[in-house]
């Protein structure tokens, strides 16, 4: 699914009233029936009241129909509309449309007193993707009324009001802080990016029948990946297919007390489909792995706590080096001689071998179309501080293209960004997967992709997607707070089943 700016959503809107036939206040009805449909199904419409705050423009103008759906589908209403003297036309026919229908419809402005009882959910409709700017400080006093009142939910329709939606919105700026966003058609950047977790608890995008000619001719460099995506690049086997034909795999890794990520990433592996596995750690992690996985050979280099020689890697289809690595200077030697010597070689580069290659300061001998899996902290060692999430990714774009490498910056949304400066933001995934060791998984899931013969991009996407699948599966029978990394490897299966669907 591709993700558009404000003002290329704005013209699909124009399109689709265009195209489709329909007047502009049909389709703010048909999308607002899309959000009624999804709060009829989260509460009980005959028990529960709702306080809707109208703006003057179409995101007013949804949150006038709503009271209007709300109403008629047995809920209590109650609506405060922003006082001015010019609303839109479709704003104003919404308005016109809630007379003699027993809905209290309050106008107010920034400096009146509001009233919410504790089991109301508020719907914040006052702006969706028009705000051009933050928020003034007049409007101060009423946010921090809507985001303290105690009240049952709150809900806001298509953008957290003061949200801009395709730039960055200041720190202190004034926002609404969501419990669950419903966004219309396709997801706007702001929406998945860690800086607005406090205004974006939950999001839904609804399908809303805009003009797919028209999303399909615009161009966008930015794409939330989903199932239907995935699903068209997933490579099968066939009645033929022999070991050699899914790819021979090494990762290179561990150190001591480390040794659990090897195997993790080695075993997620295996479950991804690599024909042939092998693991290259220190002595010390010979018995564990031959133990623990028996399905992966083990090759063991002369150190017997970290490793100090790296193996000779022509033989493999694809490299993962880094999980579990360790930070001896002799590791970091003789990664920086790995490095030199393996120009032509694709590699999944992750968790110490980052943070060796941003303290050697070597990021330009790493080989071209390779994948780089930093984590928050292995990406500020790797390129420094960042003022926003915005900024991280151009700064992030910027060294992709140099070096011509696929980063995933990892996170709730882990965003791959290719070196053609496209981006994708991942749409599978929960928060249990916040826990150690889930990492070292990905590694090794993306290492036997790309050892199956799909691109960088590709490995990278795939590899992104079912991991998070995989932990959405998990969630299914494990409460996320126990989910432990070993669990993904386990519905790794279930992933591709669902995918297969
Ligand atoms: N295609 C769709 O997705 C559809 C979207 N709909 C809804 O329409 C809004 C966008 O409506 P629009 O009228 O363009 O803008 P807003 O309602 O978001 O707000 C504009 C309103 O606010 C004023 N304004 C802008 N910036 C500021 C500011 N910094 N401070 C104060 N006031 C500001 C501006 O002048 C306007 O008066 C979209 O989000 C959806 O909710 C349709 O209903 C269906 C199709
Ligand atoms: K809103």
């Amino acid at each position: 699914m591709k993700i558009f700016n404000a003002a290329q959503i704005q013209a699909l809107d124009k399109e689709t009233v265009s195209n489709q036939y329909i007047s502009s206040f049909k389709l703010m009805e048909r999308a607002t029936t899309k959000v009624f449909e999804k709060l009829q199904t989260r509460y009980k419409l005959y028990q529960t009241s709702f306080v809707i705050f109208c703006g003057t423009g179409n995101n007013g103008g949804d949150g006038l129909t709503l009271a209007r759906l709300l109403k008629e589908g047995g809920a209590m209403v109650k609506v405060f509309l922003v006082q001015t003297k010019k609303y839109s036309p479709d704003n104003a026919q919404n308005q016109d449309l809630l007379e003699d229908r027993d809905i209290n419809v309050e106008k107010f402005n920034t400096k009146s007193k509001l009233k919410v009882k504790k089991d109301d959910v508020i719907v914040d409709a006052l702006f969706g993707i028009g705000l051009h700017s933050p928020l003034d400080e007049e409007w101060r006093p009423i946010f921090d009324f809507l985001n303290e009142t105690p009240c049952l939910e709150r809900v806001s329709i298509d953008m957290p009001s003061g949200l801009l939606a395709d730039v960055t919105t200041p720190i202190e700026a004034i926002v609404f802080k969501a419990d669950v966003v419903y966004t219309f058609q396709l997801p706007k950047t702001a929406l998945l990016l860690s800086d607005a977790k406090e205004y974006v608890k939950e999001l839904e995008i609804l399908d809303i029948g805009l003009d797919l000619d028209y999303i399909e001719s615009t161009k966008s460099d930015a794409y939330f990946v989903e199932q239907e995506k995935v699903r068209n690049l997933v490579k099968s086997g066939t009645k033929f297919s022999s070991k050699d034909d899914f790819g021979r795999v090494i990762l290179i890794g561990g150190s001591k007390g480390k040794i659990g990520a090897m195997t993790l990433a080695s075993k997620a592996a295996m479950n991804t489909g690599s024909g042939i596995v092998t693991t290259y750690v220190p002595n010390c992690g010979y018995t564990i792995l031959q133990t623990a996985i028996p399905e992966v050979m083990c090759d063991t280099c002369a150190g017997e706590d970290y490793i100090k020689v790296f193996p000779s890697v022509e033989h493999y289809d694809a490299v993962g080096v880094g999980c579990g690595l360790g930070l001896h200077k002799d590791t970091a030697t003789a990664l920086v001689t790995f490095l030199k010597d393996n120009k032509d070689k694709k590699l999944v580069i992750d968790a110490d071998a980052l943070n060796i290659i941003s303290e050697q300061k070597c990021l330009d001998k790493v080989p071209v179309e390779s994948i780089l899996t930093p984590h928050e902290k292995e990406l500020k060692r790797l390129i420094g501080e960042w003022d926003n999430d915005f900024d991280k990714i151009d700064k992030v774009k910027q060294l992709a293209k140099k070096h011509n490498v696929i980063f995933v910056l990892k996170g709730a949304h882990t965003i791959t960004i290719a070196p053609d400066e496209t981006i994708y933001f991942n749409s599978s995934g929960n928060w249990g997967m916040a826990t150690a060791g889930v990492g070292d998984t990905l590694t090794g899931m993306i290492t036997s992709l790309l050892g199956q013969g799909y691109t960088s991009k590709e490995a990278a996407i795939v590899g992104v997607y079912l991991h998070g699948l995989a932990g959405d599966i998990a969630i299914e029978n494990i409460h996320p707070h126990s989910l432990v990394a070993s669990d993904l490897g386990k519905n790794i299966s279930s992933a591709y089943n669902q995918i297969a669907l």
